[in-house]
């Protein structure tokens, strides 16, 4: 049988990373395994996820034996073998019980506390993470430890993954060719303003799984780009003297269109280097510069403009960055400026120190560039700035903020690419596209023109991150992205009203994960033909007859062509919401929910209300990510705001920017609990002095049977969450209303909860959602907090000493 195209496409890419086809073939073969034979995830960025998956289990051989949290497992498949942080069933006291039914304006006189509650939201007081931490530990010390089978695979790669990020905060990363796939640790990022602030309860609880998100790219790498800048800028001219451009994502006629655009001449170039960009002020440059001598005969120096958009495509390729506005240009200069902020007077106005104290100019002496040595590009990044250049979608390359770290650099040679290991010292290089002596020729991006102060000022210096501003008064503060990088817009958190600086520490996460139980398994297989349109191609919603994605719409698109909820459906939506008794509730013969109150003796199901969902298209679907049926999985494209609400409430959210009716704002996201899970939480943190922040994903229950507890869910985000963490509650017209969303499963005990606008939000204006918390509940375990929302029809009736 002829060797498929995917494997040899495989082992092509990891042979360019310098690994031998055998190594290859073993992981290959075993990264299948985990995802199930589907390949999208793991050619994802040119194999990315299989570097990664073999650089790390080779550093994990390197360490004696494979070991899962901690426990040595065999080496060969991680078969049978037991893993701390496995907790046997639960059961004790009753779990929190569900909130009533909300009432509405015009209905509450209604009897409608007496009717279930679609969902949960509750608030708990609590102390510190780490009681709860100590806790968790203390129980799963007892608990019996459960056998792996090949079953388990994929949950067992990513606790081999867990263990590895938990090795990583002992000793530097290594061979990390790019960020991974499966993204259950903790962001490497190095700016990490929330981590640089000055908070003391930073959750140390077990990580949790990760869920593998359907819009899944890998974070744009500064050191990427600039790779991709070396190679395009010699290549274009090699493909001019007629030899073959290897196929990465650019199109030999996208190479051949810049080829034979205008050269500048050899010389030029040598003499002064082809500038690329520059800081505002000019003080600070990248060039890029090639060595002549070396040089093959045919070289010219490319039209600049030619280079910039042949690395722009293959950074929407490898990114998939959808902003229209992204510009290699603006990111260099970027660069340019974040050096010379970091570097000089942005840094000491905000009173910050730089983490590596060394003037930079002592460093740039030491490593001045010699003519043909070795030549290496060294800058200072701030994120923030980066950032901006990339919508909020770059991450800082994590050997920045760490010693002793290799990766992989991109020698140029005439053929095309190869991509050696080069060590990067602390202060060194952060870019070396030297190659060896025998190499023919080169092309280095040097800041050997950079003049701080009349000297070089080449050095590799990491600004503190916290961009907390203070004024005068000490009571405006700022937190530069609570998102840390992973959203496309960088979440601001400000405070105008009181000096609590920022929110209490979570750990900040862009899609939900799994924290332990919870089944959450998407074969391919199980999505029908019927469950997908693999025929589709390009935009879903430009076809005449809507495909099949569209049939748990009822047979119409939920969005329109503009991204928004359509108004009918919204409409629909809101209706089920408003006046609930209208639609039908059911009833579970065994429900999770009272099982796991109480396993042996459960109360009758309250009921549930059955929801609407929209079901966007997905990975076996045919159409690009760009299809206008592919909403919520890409993400929040709103600028948003965290803020410190003026009537009481905490913190809460905002946007910067008016929004119309329909548009999706964020997702709920956070740890995926089973039902008993979430109670044993509760149970643990009962004299702590927290919030939770769970919500029941039962939206669909009823059409179930019986569900396992491992498939009755919710969403937990009191530890790891994002912005939707802050949303607070409104008992009556609250802007914003949630929505199921099917992506990756039919299966509907898992799916999606995404907020839309309910109506037109004007920009600043707080946005809010109504948990459908039942005020007059007297009986839940939990005491709903006095309501603050304000609306004409709060349902707290309480009397109250601050309204
Ligand atoms: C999901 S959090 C919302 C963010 C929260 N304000 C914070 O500072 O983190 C839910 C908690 O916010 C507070 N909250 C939300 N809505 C409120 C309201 N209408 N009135 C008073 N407090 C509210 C309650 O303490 C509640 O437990």
């Amino acid at each position: 049988m002829a060797p498929n195209q995917k494997v040899i496409d495989a082992h092509r890419a990891m042979r360019e990373m310098g690994i031998s086809d055998g190594t290859t073939k073993e992981y290959l073969k075993k990264l299948l395994k985990v995802y199930d034979n589907n390949w999208a995830p793991i050619e994802e960025g040119n194999f990315t996820a299989l570097a990664n998956y073999i650089f790390e289990s080779e550093e994990l051989k390197e360490q004696g034996a494979e070991r899962v949290n901690g426990v040595d497992i065999p080496r060969d498949d991680c078969e049978a073998a037991p893993f701390e942080g496995e907790v046997s069933s639960f059961s004790g006291q009753p779990p929190l019980k569900r909130p009533k039914l909300e009432k509405h304006l015009g209905d509450i006189s209604s009897d409608a506390t007496s009717t279930p509650s679609p969902r949960s939201y509750l608030e708990v007081e609590r102390t510190e993470h780490s009681q709860n931490h100590s806790k968790n530990k203390q129980n799963q010390s007892v608990s019996a430890p459960r056998t792996y089978t090949c079953q388990d695979c994929e949950d067992l790669y990513r606790r081999c993954r867990e263990s590895v990020s938990v090795s990583r905060e002992q000793k530097p990363e290594s061979r990390r060719y790019s960020p991974t796939y499966l993204t259950n640790e903790k962001p490497t990022a190095v700016f990490d303003s929330m981590d640089e602030l000055p908070i003391n309860d930073s959750p140390q609880f077990q990580v949790p799984i990760s869920v593998i998100h359907p819009g899944d790219s890998s974070p744009v790498r500064i050191e990427g780009i600039l790779f991709f800048l070396f190679e395009y800028f010699y290549r274009v001219p090699c493909n001019n003297s007629g030899e073959k451009f290897e196929d990465d994502g650019i199109s030999d006629q996208q190479a051949r269109s810049a080829a034979s655009l205008e050269h500048a001449s050899i010389q030029e170039s040598h003499s002064s280097g082809l500038e690329i960009a520059s800081s505002e002020i000019g003080k600070v440059k990248i060039s890029l510069q090639f060595n002549y001598t070396h040089v093959r005969p045919d070289f010219r120096v490319p039209d600049l403009n030619a280079v910039f958009k042949m690395v722009e495509d293959k950074c929407f390729n490898s990114y998939k960055i959808d902003n229209p506005d992204f510009s290699i240009q603006k990111v260099m200069q970027d660069l340019c400026q974040s050096y010379l902020d970091a570097a000089t007077e942005i840094n000491k106005d905000r009173g910050t120190t730089l983490v590596n104290g060394t003037p930079s100019v002592d460093l740039l002496k030491k490593s001045s560039v010699q003519p043909n040595a070795n030549h290496v590009f060294k800058l200072t990044i701030l994120e923030s700035s980066l950032k901006n250049s990339l919508n909020g979608r770059a991450q800082i390359p994590p050997h920045i903020s760490t010693n002793d770290l290799d990766f992989p650099s991109h020698n140029i040679q005439p053929k095309g690419k190869l991509l050696t290991t080069t060590k990067i010292e602390k202060d060194e290089d952060i870019v070396n596209s030297s190659q060896p002596s025998s190499s023919k020729g080169w092309v280095v991006l040097n800041q050997n023109e950079c003049t701080l102060d009349g000297a070089n000022p080449l050095s590799l210096v990491v600004p503190n991150q916290n961009e907390c501003i203070l004024d005068g008064t000490n009571t405006f503060h700022k937190v530069v992205d609570i998102s840390k990088g992973q959203e496309r817009f960088k979440i601001t958190v400000v405070n105008e009203v009181c000096t609590e600086n920022f929110p209490p520490s979570f750990h900040y996460i862009p899609r939900n994960l799994v924290y332990q139980n919870a089944y959450i398994h998407f074969p391919l297989a199980r999505i029908g033909d019927e469950a997908c349109c693999s025929s589709c191609d390009g935009d879903c919603l430009a076809l005449s007859v809507p495909c099949a994605c569209a049939a748990e719409t009822g047979g119409e698109f939920g969005y329109t062509v503009e991204g928004l909820v359509k108004k009918e459906f919204l409409d629909e939506c809101m209706s089920l919401y408003r006046d609930p008794k209208k639609h039908s509730f059911f009833y579970c013969k065994d429900c999770p929910l009272e099982r796991s109150k109480d396993e042996n003796l459960p109360d009758k199901c309250k009921g549930h209300l059955m929801r609407k969902f929209i079901k966007e298209c997905w990975s076996k679907c045919g159409c690009h990510i760009q299809c206008g049926n592919r909403v919520v999985q890409r993400g929040i494209s709103r600028e948003l705001q965290v803020f410190f609400t003026r009537e009481g409430k905490g913190w809460g959210i905002r946007a910067l920017h008016k929004l119309p009716r329909g548009a999706f704002v964020c997702e709920y996201v956070g740890e995926i609990l089973t039902n008993s899970e979430l109670y044993e939480r509760n149970v643990q943190n009962t004299d702590n002095k927290r919030h939770t922040y769970p919500v029941l994903l039962d939206a669909d229950w009823g059409s179930e049977g019986v569900l396992k507890d491992e498939e009755a869910l919710c969403l937990d985000a009191t530890y790891y969450g994002n912005v939707a963490r802050f949303i607070n509650h409104r008992c009556f017209d609250a802007n914003m209303i949630d929505i199921p969303v099917e992506i990756e499963t039919p299966d509907h005990h898992y799916y999606h909860i995404a907020f839309f606008t309910s109506r037109e939000v004007a920009a600043m204006e707080e946005l809010t959602w109504d948990y459908g918390i039942d005020f007059l509940d007297h009986d839940h375990p939990i005491k709903a907090f006095q309501c603050l929302c304000g609306s004409k029809g709060c349902r707290d009736l309480k009397p109250s000493t601050n309204r």
